[in-house]
């Protein structure tokens, strides 16, 4: 199995997500909160992504990442790959998303002088309270929305990303800086669009039993949501999502083809 993609996903998931961070924390008002724990678990998350993506895609066509600019895989290869890559990708981020959205929605730190300390001090402190208090599977809370948020919208990112290097590259040759910049970043927007539903609906399971239980399941909390909220609510963020989903994308599929063609 190659291990350059994995470890250029691991690269270019690092460079993105200093792009990133401040807009994922905008969206939750705590500024730069927790910059080294996301750094490290993206950077393992989108090389899971990546290395999954590229050997599925070895697996249904026979080619390696050199060989696809010459040999460009069908879209429904594509898409298939990127399923693969969005579903392995969900399991090994829903712990560390969970952590990361319960660091990142904790007032404490922005509270009174005297007010009691943070419920979390850190995200070894969060997984260990969460593993104590709410069980091994509270760990994965929000898991199954993550699940059904990232194989589609995964596969959506990965035949956006190619569609548009096609269009604007000669065949057979590598697609230009530019090219790669542009197509990266509409990707990053047109999976988030896709992803946003879910994501709202994700991050209020993995809210649910912090103080106590308020939803039953996925279907429950996506009914009470709507109910309470109306039908916008599943576009809540979408505006922020797609603001940091262009330069994050954009620097992570750039660093990812110079890295496999400087290995290359
Ligand atoms: C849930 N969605 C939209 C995705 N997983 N999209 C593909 C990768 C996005 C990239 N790691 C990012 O953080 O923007």
């Amino acid at each position: 199995m190659p291990v350059e993609e994995f470890v250029a996903g691991w690269i270019s998931g690092a460079l993105g997500l200093v792009l990133g961070h401040p807009f994922d924390t905008v969206k939750l008002l705590g500024f730069f909160k927790g910059m080294s724990f996301p750094i490290a678990s993206t950077a393992v998350v989108n090389s899971v992504l990546f290395g999954v993506y590229s050997n599925t895609l070895l697996v249904l066509t026979a080619t390696s990442h050199q060989e696809r600019r010459a040999q460009p895989p069908s879209y429904t290869h594509i898409f298939l790959a990127g399923c693969t890559g969005g579903f392995l990708q969900a399991y090994c981020l829903a712990p560390f998303d969970l952590i990361k959205v319960r660091l990142q929605n904790q007032t404490e730190p922005r509270a009174q002088p005297g007010s009691p300390p943070p419920r979390y001090q850190g995200p070894v402190h969060c997984a260990a309270s969460i593993f104590r208090e709410e069980g091994p599977r509270g760990l994965f809370r929000g898991a199954w929305a993550l699940t059904l948020r990232d194989t589609p919208t995964v596969g959506i990112y990965f035949i956006t990303y190619e569609g548009l290097c096609r269009q604007y590259t000669p065949e057979g040759q590598n697609p230009s800086s530019a090219t790669v910049l542009v197509a990266g970043g509409f990707a990053g927007i047109a999976s988030w669009v896709a992803a946003t539903p879910l994501d709202v609906i994700k991050s209020r399971m993995q809210m649910d039993g912090l103080r106590r239980r308020v939803y039953q399941g996925m279907l429950d909390c996506m009914v009470s949501s709507v109910r309470q909220e109306g039908l916008g609510v599943f576009f809540r963020g979408v505006t922020i999502n797609s603001a940091r989903a262009f330069p994050v994308n954009a620097v992570t599929f750039l660093s990812y083809e110079y890295l496999l063609r400087w290995w290359g």
